[in-house]
């Protein structure tokens, strides 16, 4: 069996340590290096609280697509890593799974036009848990018959980026579907700035930050006399991880940029 040569980034984060493991447990999948900030010249298996995998440790990406020649980096960092990782990966000729969010539309352009010239795959996904990508896509159908819509997306209070990468990737799937709106009173006011949410095409973006949650999104939805809620709540990041290992196989076998799962799950 030709297995798929990986290299995580951010090994020591939340989420690399998920993915570590699934690499460890996935038959197919040989991790050859990591790209942490720290551990230079160390293997992944010397570092407490990470799993028995002898491959060696980077700080630096050159060096590291260079030495371990990987078929798929998967990015799971900080908003302005995970793009410098991404860019230098598809210049190597690496294809890319990133789940890093926080990117913005013009880094999507860039490393859109970067792919197709090297006609490599890559695939940035906002969100890897299955629930999450159904929970788009209802929302997406429902939009169709509800066009009022307010999303509130709540996370845990370690996480950089807001509106998270779910947030905005469901506004721009209900914006495709229905006509821009302003909702709301036309002459409504914020007494404190800020209390509306985000806008994104009209629909209105709220973020929560707390300890003790992971990943939730509520997506509300109204119309004379009825209203309609979709939910979806991540657990624990071992949610994230049958995403990741179906995106690592798919991205082998395309040759452009693909943005959200839910052009990959029918
Ligand atoms: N797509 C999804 O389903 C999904 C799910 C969870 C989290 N995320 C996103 O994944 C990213 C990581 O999330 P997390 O909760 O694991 O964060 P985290 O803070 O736990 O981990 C990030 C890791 O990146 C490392 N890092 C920072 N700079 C680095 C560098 N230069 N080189 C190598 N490593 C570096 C940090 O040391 C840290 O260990 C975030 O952008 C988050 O929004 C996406
Ligand atoms: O923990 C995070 O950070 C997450 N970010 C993603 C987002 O921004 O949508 C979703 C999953 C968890």
């Amino acid at each position: 069996m030709n297995k798929v040569k990986v290299v995580v980034a951010g090994p020591r984060g939340r989420m690399g340590i998920e993915a570590l493991h699934l690499m460890k447990n996935t038959e197919n999948f040989e991790l050859v290096g990591a790209i942490d900030r720290v551990n230079e010249g160390k293997k992944i298996s010397d570092v407490e609280g990470l799993p028995a995998i002898d491959a060696p440790i980077y700080t630096d990406i050159h060096t590291c697509l260079t030495e371990t020649k990987p078929d798929v980096l998967v990015d799971l960092t900080t908003p302005e890593i995970g793009r410098l990782h991404t860019k230098t990966a598809l210049s190597y000729g690496v294809r890319a799974v990133v789940g890093t969010t926080g990117f913005s539309e013009e880094d999507l352009t860039e490393l859109k036009e970067m792919a197709e010239e090297k006609g490599i795959g890559c695939i940035i996904a906002p969100n890897f848990a299955i629930g999450a990508i159904l929970m788009m896509k209802f929302s997406q159908m429902a939009a169709r018959y509800f066009s009022d819509v307010e999303i509130i997306e709540l996370h845990h209070d370690r996480k950089l980026d807001a509106p998270s990468g779910t947030g905005i990737k469901t506004a721009e799937l209900i914006s495709k579907v229905r006509e821009p709106k302003k909702q709301g009173h036309p002459e409504e006011k914020e007494i404190i700035e800020g209390a509306r949410g985000a806008e994104f095409d009209g629909i209105h973006l709220h973020s929560v930050r707390l300890p003790g949650l992971i990943a939730h999104q509520e997506v509300l939805f109204g119309r004379d006399g009825e209203s309609l809620k979709i939910r979806h709540d991540s657990y624990n990041r071992a949610s994230f991880m049958s995403g990741v290992e179906l995106c690592v196989n798919t991205v082998m076998n395309i040759d452009s940029l693909v943005y959200g799962l839910e052009n990959i799950i029918e």
